[in-house]
């Protein structure tokens, strides 16, 4: 995604200023002028840069001579201001977000341009909020285009989503009223209105959107825009708005190519705001979009309340194995239960891209498929196992090593893999023993409390550090091939990720330099 590259760039003008030893007007100058080119070819608008530009040189006045001493102060402040103004720049004020109640009849109409993803995009909302426990419903109100119930059918029966439309009606208002009395009827909680493609010349398709809209009376109107038509989505979404009203704006194919820059400026100069943006084909490439999460996503500083919020909706199998992680033990078939989490989880890339230190970077060059396909035949080799084989800590088969190759027989694998999942356990358990004997050191949310609410905490007041981020960053970079993410279990826990994080690596992360002087700082946050 190009905007990955524009976070990579204002990351780097800002890493300058803090690496310099002193902060003078020609460093700040030089950042400055880096973070404007930056955003510019990520096509935001030159009026926006400039102002933004302006402000950011108000905020870091840099004539205090005493302040050239302070320089870790004055550090903090640049990379503040410089998150705080990249937040404005996406921010719409003022505006009250709607948020569907449970138990009642909450309508959202979707509209927006031909093929801008209206369809694939109400059914990942559908599913976004059925994973949240409402009874969700999609009508199909396009009887303009050949194919667009059938496209919607399709889409919500993989998604398991009911769905309304008609191949008879070719009113569009009627098919719109008829699906919502019916699931209104049912006792539908969320019912999604997509309605056919328009463009802002076709008036008498505005006039249809208009009536559509009168007859369902929706609570919620949402636009959506193609990310790549980039400053146009400024005069199409006021197009839009003369005639329906929106309140809220999902951009898609953020993915892509497309310079995202250039749309979520000009939407946000619409002063209506964006929720979601759609990152991918798939029915959960959709991500809520604040613009504190979204920059600090862009910023490489990780998206962890964003990804608390993905995991909460999960309902992962974890109790067990949390308790057992803390106590430093770990069975099979706790490696068996946090496999299955991740694949619960999604996309590996997506998840990793919410982690802050450039996890993400790391991830993308282990292969998504390969290793969920690894994941599955780790998963099936356990489920080979007889209970108490399973839950224990796997040195069973060293008493009976007959019982590897029934095993390996048993799920269609090698007793090499057999091997390696007996070798992966043992890698974690190692894990669990460190974990515990690291736990009293470490601050309350990330050692023997480690809850999702009090790691998030945790996590928050990290983020609020540049300067200890700025350590993670350093000292992932420093592990290489360690893989990232080995061992979070309270988040899913990641092995097998090309190669977990073996005890020497461990080890060699607890010397990195970077390693300790982040401790420092983290005993210093959480006032240890
Ligand atoms: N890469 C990517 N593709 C997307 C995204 N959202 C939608 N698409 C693709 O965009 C194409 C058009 O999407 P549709 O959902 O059919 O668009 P539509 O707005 O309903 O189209 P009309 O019914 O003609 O108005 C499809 O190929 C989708 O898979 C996204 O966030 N990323």
């Amino acid at each position: 995604m190009v905007l990955a590259d524009l976070g990579r760039r204002i990351n780097n003008a800002v890493s300058e200023v803090t690496r310099s030893n002193v902060v003078d007007q020609n460093v700040v100058d030089t950042m400055l002028k880096e973070i404007s080119n930056a955003l510019m070819e990520a096509d935001v608008d030159i009026k926006l840069v400039i102002q933004l530009r302006k402000k950011l040189k108000n905020k870091i006045d840099i004539d205090n001579d005493n302040d050239k001493q302070l320089g870790i102060n004055k550090k903090k402040i640049i990379q503040k201001a410089v998150f705080d103004e990249l937040c404005d720049l996406v921010n719409v004020e003022n505006v009250e977000i709607f948020k569907p109640k449970k138990k009642q009849t909450n309508v959202i109409m979707f509209v927006g341009l031909q093929g801008s993803g209206k369809t694939t995009t109400c059914t990942k909302l559908a599913v976004y909020y059925q994973r949240r426990g409402f009874k969700v419903g999609m009508v199909c109100a396009d009887t303009f285009r050949a194919g667009a119930f059938d496209q919607l059918k399709q889409n919500a029966t993989k998604a398991r989503i009911p769905y309304y439309g008609s191949y008879t009606e070719s009113d569009p208002v009627k098919v719109a009223f008829d699906g919502v009395e019916k699931f209104k009827k049912e006792k539908f909680e969320i019912i999604i209105v997509d309605t056919s493609g328009r463009h802002r010349q076709e008036k008498e398709l505005f006039k249809e959107m208009i009536e559509i809209g009168e007859a369902v009376k929706p609570n919620q109107t949402i636009m959506v825009l193609d990310a790549s038509i980039g400053q146009a989505a400024e005069s199409q979404a006021n197009a839009f708005k003369e005639s329906s009203n929106f309140g809220a704006i999902i951009l898609t194919k953020m993915d892509g190519h497309a310079k995202g820059g250039g749309a979520i400026s000009a939407v946000a100069a619409s002063k209506t705001p964006i929720i979601f943006i759609g990152t991918g084909e798939h029915i959960h490439d959709l991500e809520s979009f604040t613009a504190k999460q979204f920059i600090s996503k862009l910023l490489g500083i990780g998206d962890i309340q964003g990804l608390m919020e993905h995991v909460k909706t999960l309902n992962l199998d974890q109790s067990d194995s949390i308790k057992n992680f803390q106590e430093g033990k770990f069975t099979l078939k706790d490696l068996q239960s946090q496999m299955n989490n991740i694949l619960k989880m999604g996309p590996l890339s997506k998840i990793a891209q919410m982690l802050p230190g450039g996890i993400g970077d790391m991830m993308n060059q282990v292969g998504e498929e390969e290793t969920s396909k690894r994941f599955k035949r780790m998963i099936c080799i356990m489920d080979s196992m007889t209970k108490k084989e399973l839950e224990s800590d796997g040195s069973l088969f060293i008493d009976e090593p007959s019982r590897i190759i029934r095993v390996a027989r048993g799920s269609g694998t090698s007793v090499t893999e057999v091997e390696a999942v007996l070798l992966q356990r043992n890698m974690f358990a190692r894990m669990a023993q460190t974990t515990k004997n690291m736990q009293n050191n470490l601050p309350a949310g990330m050692g023997k409390n480690m809850n999702p609410q009090n790691m998030q905490k945790a996590m928050e007041q990290m983020q609020s550090n540049p300067g200890m981020m700025e350590n993670i960053q350093k000292m992932m970079g420093n592990m290489g091939g360690m893989g990232g993410m080995g061992g979070m279990p309270g988040m899913g826990g990641m092995p097998g990720m090309g190669g977990m994080p073996s005890h020497q690596d461990m080890m060699k992360m607890m010397k990195d330099p970077n390693f300790q002087q982040m401790a420092q700082q983290m005993r210093k946050q959480f006032g240890m």
